[in-house]
């Protein structure tokens, strides 16, 4: 008599491969050192990265002792002024930037106006042309118009498909996101900068979307000035201070456009001439905020002993790991992936369009998976390999599913009464 075996459903597969996965995972112990919950599944640290457990305490110190008890002595004594360098340092390994070259402070906002004021400033004579991430996050586009409007550049807005090929002899640089917020879209950062260079450009980055999300290269790659924030996959909290990269061969002539009294040669000496300190303290503008920076100094300890490489797999195999989830899980009339499938062209984040993306979003985090909205039908899911698992990947795949069931296609898309304050309109 011939044995009939059950055959195991999909969803029996899949957990029994996510249990593999997790206990393959050389990162899977970090997550203790996160403040999470099993009871979510926090899928939005490209937004806001969560919260290393020992920060509130090196912040209670910074308030309580240096502040409270130190108080001024604590700008010599205890560090601070020389915070923005010595955190620059702690970021360009996850960047690949040799020291000297990462200055933390002010917003990426703040930074890009920095560097593409800068960038027109080193430009060749003749070059009247800033190119733009036709896709670019808002902020930047704004700036960059600004900022071309205030250097007598004109602005070109080119799809970074077509950044190649886009450079001429009139381009004096071009400003592009390593990965698309949107999409995960990864851009391909060594050759693009290699296509301006070869144009006579410059090459400024906007590496928000890959700054602790996967390897970088700003050195290797020859990037000529470059920015990112903290507060995402690096992890330095709400509104952490952002950075800027500026390259050992324009540390010289770096002329900011900003050139506050923090970023003189001699700071103290109060003259009315300015004279620009050497190296990446040009990037300085103003005081430090410096509880946010040393909130972001602390949570820069989780990695220790991280390796990139390892990094960038384990975020790899995630997101590989969710997609299959999904197919498993979604019906595929109702999402479609934005994100690349090709490796080389993924960041570490995944996006689904969903026509009625806003009320599944809400749904979703009503049922404990935090992803977030980008208007009007983009479902965003962000893998940070420090504290996001297999198991994580699996569970939010097969309640996206659950939900899908319950909203109905062609439904209302928009949920977002529902969703109150200003809270509902950062998540959705
Ligand atoms: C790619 C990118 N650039 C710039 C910004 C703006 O950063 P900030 O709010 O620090 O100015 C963000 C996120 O807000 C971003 O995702
Ligand atoms: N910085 C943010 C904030 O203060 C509130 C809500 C979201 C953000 C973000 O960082 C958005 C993010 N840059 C994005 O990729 O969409």
């Amino acid at each position: 008599m011939s044995e009939t075996r059950e055959v195991p459903s999909a969803s029996e597969v899949l957990l029994k491969r996510a249990a593999e996965l997790d206990a393959a995972d050389e990162l899977a112990a970090r997550r203790e050192l996160f403040a999470l919950d099993d009871d979510s599944v926090y899928l939005d640290g490209n937004s806001l990265g969560a919260l290393p457990r020992h920060v509130p305490a090196l912040v209670q110190d910074v308030v309580a002792r240096q502040w409270g008890e130190l108080r001024i002595r604590s700008w010599t004594e205890g560090g601070w002024w020389t915070a923005p360098e010595r955190i620059g340092d702690r970021i360009a390994p996850l960047v690949g930037a040799g020291p000297g070259r990462i200055v933390v402070g002010d917003s990426t906002s703040v930074n890009v106006f920095k560097a593409v004021v800068a960038a027109a400033r080193l430009a060749g004579e003749g070059r009247d042309e800033l190119l733009v991430d036709a896709l670019t996050f808002p902020s930047d586009g704004y700036i960059a118009e600004s900022a071309a409007r205030m250097t007598g550049l004109r602005l070109v807005p080119v799809s970074p498909a077509d950044l190649r090929g886009a450079a001429g002899p009139r381009t004096a640089a071009a400003l592009v996101n390593h990965v698309d917020f949107r999409t995960g879209r990864l851009h391909d950062l060594p050759g693009i900068t290699a296509a301006l260079h070869d144009a006579g450009a410059l090459a400024i980055w906007d590496v928000c979307h890959s700054a602790g999300a996967l390897p970088v290269g700003l050195d290797e790659h020859g990037v000529d000035l470059a920015v990112g924030c903290t507060y995402k996959y690096l992890n330095g909290g709400p509104g952490s201070p952002a950075f800027l990269y500026v390259s050992e061969c324009h540390q010289a002539a770096f002329d900011s456009p900003l050139p506050g009294w923090t970023s003189h040669a001699d700071p103290f000496g109060m003259t009315p001439e300015y004279a620009a300190a050497d190296g990446a303290t040009r990037g300085r503008v103003g005081t430090p905020d410096i509880l946010s920076m040393l909130a972001l100094e602390a949570a820069l300890d989780v990695w220790e002993g991280v390796s990139l490489e390892v990094l960038r797999a384990k975020s790899l195999a995630l997101t590989d790991f969710f997609l299959r989830c999904v197919e498993a899980y979604a019906p595929a009339d109702r999402v479609s992936s934005l994100t690349p499938v090709p490796h080389a062209e993924r960041g570490s984040q995944v996006a689904l369009r969903c026509a009625e993306a806003p009320a599944v979003m809400a749904e979703l985090i009503t049922r404990g998976v935090i992803g977030d909205l980008r208007r009007p039908d983009v479902l965003r899911f962000g893998f940070t390999p420090l504290y996001v698992g297999f198991r994580d990947a699996e569970r939010a795949a097969r309640v996206l599913g659950e939900v899908l069931a319950k909203v109905p296609a062609g439904g209302p898309a928009d949920v977002s009464a529902d969703v109150p304050g200003p809270a509902g309109d950062i998540l959705a």
